[in-house]
């Protein structure tokens, strides 16, 4: 049988803010435990939550960025259960009425452009963490010990439509999430910090079935390798559960990165299990228009507006144009690039960006921000091949000496220092075509007698001959000239 895996994501995206949602408690990661805990963290008998706006204007940001309703009204509730780490044995979060609804991510699963509508997205705070390791009680028992440093983080849920059908496309939708709510600065996005948590809700189905099959929620995947690995194994696990002639039960899993597997943790709790009811210690969430204005106003160009700015304006295509607006230092380094060029030239502006650029910054796993060669030395660079001074191929070896800093990275002082100026000259190309041509007469039988490889054959004799320096579309008008 075939099977469809059904897929939708929540995401917790830490907030950027200094304080914590509803305490002046420090947000700072990798402190002490317990040093940045106050009495409303630590759930102290009295203390009450007060809102922290700048989570709430982050959520709004959000809101704006994904086309999505901001709620003028939404509601704070509390998430009843006991966990050790959660002193008041109740999350602060959202239910009936969350701070945005709807929206829509729109990306690319490799060259195929896709999107993935939102059911929502909440305010809510997190819960601290228990520390299982090296603790030692009175009698020499292991114990367990409790750091509240980030009970009280703010968190927004992003909660996606069960639209996802592959883990290429949950990764993708997940890398245009995390790299959108990086661009807006509403969140550092560092997985390893876990300021960027997935959960993955798995179902399958056989193919053709209109109803959805029971669901699997795969908690807290930190990386999008997780991510992918996660998914495709429970995929995996519940079509050979059911083929076997078992049921999937709903439950909560966890992905075991050392042994790649998933693994039950506990039987999925409904919403009613949570009990959720309205928080009576914080008042609705009101926002008005004119503070949706507000915001609106101080909001940077979005990566999708750059994205339609750089198809239109610039006639670059969907996919260099995403490519691009992946993170703003990229963005920042190619509109530079562009605007060092004479008009008319993001093309190869962006084909150098994507291509040499990128792979030599993998390759020496740099950020953009590091490029040794920047935007003004690489327009210099490009500036000598649209104007026929050197080929792609030797600008290539310019680029490298430039990377490598030799004549403090200026492309004309390479180029001059090492002779790579293109032979443009039609008698010194003669002279060169002239020997390639005496030294093969096979090609040039070959070419007579209707084989065309052969012409190209001889035009890289040329190229090899002149060591590259050679103007390719001048050979091969002279090459033609020549033969025929
Ligand atoms: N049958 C299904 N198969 C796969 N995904 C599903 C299915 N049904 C729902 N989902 C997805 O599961 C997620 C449910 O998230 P939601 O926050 O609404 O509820 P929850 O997981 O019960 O709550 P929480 O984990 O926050 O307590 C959504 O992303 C939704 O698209
Ligand atoms: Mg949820
Ligand atoms: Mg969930």
């Amino acid at each position: 049988m075939e099977w469809e895996t059904v897929i939708g994501l929540e995401v917790h995206a830490q907030l950027s803010t200094a304080s914590k949602i509803f305490s002046g408690s420090s947000t700072r990661f990798g402190a002490l435990p317990n040093t940045q805990a106050n009495e409303v963290d630590m759930a102290l008998p009295g203390s009450l939550p007060v809102m922290n706006l700048g989570a709430v204007e982050r959520a709004i940001q959000f809101g704006l960025a994904v086309n999505a309703t901001v709620s003028p009204r939404s509601i704070f509730a509390r998430k009843n259960y006991f966990y050790p780490d959660l002193p008041k044995n109740y999350q602060i979060s959202q239910f009936e009425i969350p701070v945005v609804v709807g929206g829509r991510i729109d990306f690319f699963v490799g060259e195929t452009e896709s999107s993935v509508n939102l059911t929502r997205a909440h305010l809510e705070e997190d819960a601290g963490k228990s520390l299982h390791e090296n603790f030692t009680g009175p009698h020499g028992e292991s114990s367990t010990g409790i750091d509240l440093n980030r009970a009280g983080t703010p968190l927004l849920e992003i909660v996606s439509e069960p639209e996802i059908r592959s883990a290429a496309q949950a990764v993708a939708y997940a890398r245009a999430l995390h790299s959108l709510v990086v661009w807006l600065g509403i969140c550092d996005g560092n997985m390893q910090e876990g300021s960027f948590r997935v959960d993955a809700n798995v179902s399958v189905r056989p193919k053709g079935q209109a109803e959805f099959g029971t669901r699997c929620e795969i908690k807290n995947l930190n990386s999008f390798r997780f991510l992918e690995r996660a998914i495709l194994h429970e995929a995996q696990r519940q079509i050979e559960l059911i083929e076997d002639g078992g049921k999937v039960v709903q439950e909560t899993r966890l992905y075991d990165a050392d042994r790649d597997e998933t693994r039950s943790m506990r039987s999925k709790e409904d919403a009613n299990d949570y009990r959720y009811f309205p928080d009576p210690d914080l008042p609705p969430l009101v926002i008005g228009s004119d503070w949706i204005d507000r915001v609106r106003a101080a909001m940077p160009e979005l990566p999708a507006q750059k994205r339609e700015r750089f198809t239109r304006d610039l006639g670059l295509s969907a996919y260099d144009a995403a490519q691009l607006t992946q993170d703003r230092a990229t963005t920042d380094y190619f509109e530079a690039l562009v605007a060092a060029l004479p008009q008319g030239q993001a093309k190869p502006a962006a084909n150098w960006v994507l291509g040499e650029l990128s792979a030599t910054l993998n390759r020496e796993d740099l950020s953009i921000a590091e490029s040794r060669v920047a935007p003004a030395a690489l327009a210099g660079l490009i500036a000598r091949i649209i104007d026929g001074t050197i080929s792609n191929k030797i600008a290539r070896d310019v680029f490298a000496a430039m990377w490598e800093g030799e004549h403090e990275g200026n492309a004309d002082a390479i180029i001059e220092a090492r002779g790579l100026k293109q032979i443009s000259d039609s008698g010194a190309l003669e002279a060169i075509i002239d020997e390639v041509l005496a030294n093969n007469q096979k090609s040039v039988d070959e070419f007579r007698s209707g084989k065309d490889k052969a012409f190209n054959a001889l035009v890289g004799q040329v190229m090899k001959a002149s060591k590259g320096k050679a103007n390719p579309g001048q050979v091969s008008e002279l090459l033609k000239a020549k033969l025929g």
